[in-house]
């Protein structure tokens, strides 16, 4: 059993948007259909309207995690809870984008509300400023950056009027400038809203600055839920503890 520790006091009046409780996660192997256990247990509360980061090393169970709250894989146990409508957006900027323009891309996914071409234009002019975004409205997607190209994703669900957004490693394939634009934006769009809850999977430490409250996970196991510092001192802490012991 891992030991966990919660850092952050929770008011039990506090809304909250993500939540899994006890969640357990295991695949079936070819091997005799043995299980072969992924997530372990995981208890998360996150609450609304803040930014929470995901970290922890390769393999550790951070996308199933976030697959999970985004309803394309369903836990082997324990209960989850996000609020909707949710948004997933994906690493690969060039997987987000689908229309030819910033304007069509953004408006795509209003098509199924029944709109005026107005309220259309007024949502995307809406989100597109939230990600500091609105000069790009008319300029083809494939002239963006990568960076660029997050952005207009989550321009998207901003218009769609999503609540929580899972975001899954965005600034991988991004360099810094890109990066920095992207948390930012999300950051930002947050405060824009007041109503929107972000958790953003990253292995990037340094962008546990932007962070209201970070989880960090090691083998399928929440280790610790807190602040962003003490995360950050946490991870650095178990880095130099690996480091000594490889090294001796
Ligand atoms: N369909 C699958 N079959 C076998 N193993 C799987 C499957 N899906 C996930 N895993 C394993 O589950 C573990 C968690 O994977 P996951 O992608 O969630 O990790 P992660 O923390 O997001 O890793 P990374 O930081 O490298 O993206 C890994 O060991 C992975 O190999």
């Amino acid at each position: 059993m891992p030991i966990c520790f919660f850092i952050l006091q929770f008011n039990h009046q506090d809304a909250v948007s993500i939540e899994a409780t006890n969640l357990s996660y295991s695949i079936r192997t070819n091997q005799q259909g043995k299980l072969l256990p992924i997530l372990n247990d995981c208890s998360i509360r996150i609450p609304s309207g803040q930014l929470w980061m995901l970290l922890g090393p390769n393999g550790c169970g951070k996308s199933t995690l976030l697959k999970i709250f985004a309803g394309l894989l369903r836990p082997t146990a324990g209960r989850v809870s996000v609020r909707m409508p949710k948004s997933f957006v994906f690493q690969n900027p060039d997987h987000q984008v689908v229309m030819p323009t910033v304007e069509g891309d953004v408006a795509f996914g209003l098509g199924k509300f029944n709109l005026s071409e107005d309220e259309v234009r007024s949502r995307v002019i809406q989100s597109l400023t939230a990600v500091g975004m609105s000069s790009y409205i008319h300029r083809p997607v494939q002239t963006l950056s990568g960076g660029q190209k997050q952005r207009v994703a989550i321009a998207g669900a901003l218009a769609e009027a999503c609540k929580v957004l899972l975001l899954d490693e965005l600034t991988t394939f991004l360099d810094e400038v890109d990066q920095a634009g992207v948390i930012k934006a999300v950051k930002s769009s947050l405060k824009s809203s007041e109503d929107v809850t972000a958790l953003w999977v990253t292995h990037r430490l340094e962008e546990l600055e932007y962070a209201d409250g970070a989880i960090y996970m090691e083998d399928g196991n929440v280790m610790m839920v807190g602040d962003a510092v003490t995360i950050r001192d946490f991870i650095l802490a178990r880095q130099a503890s690996y480091i000594k012991l490889i090294n001796s």
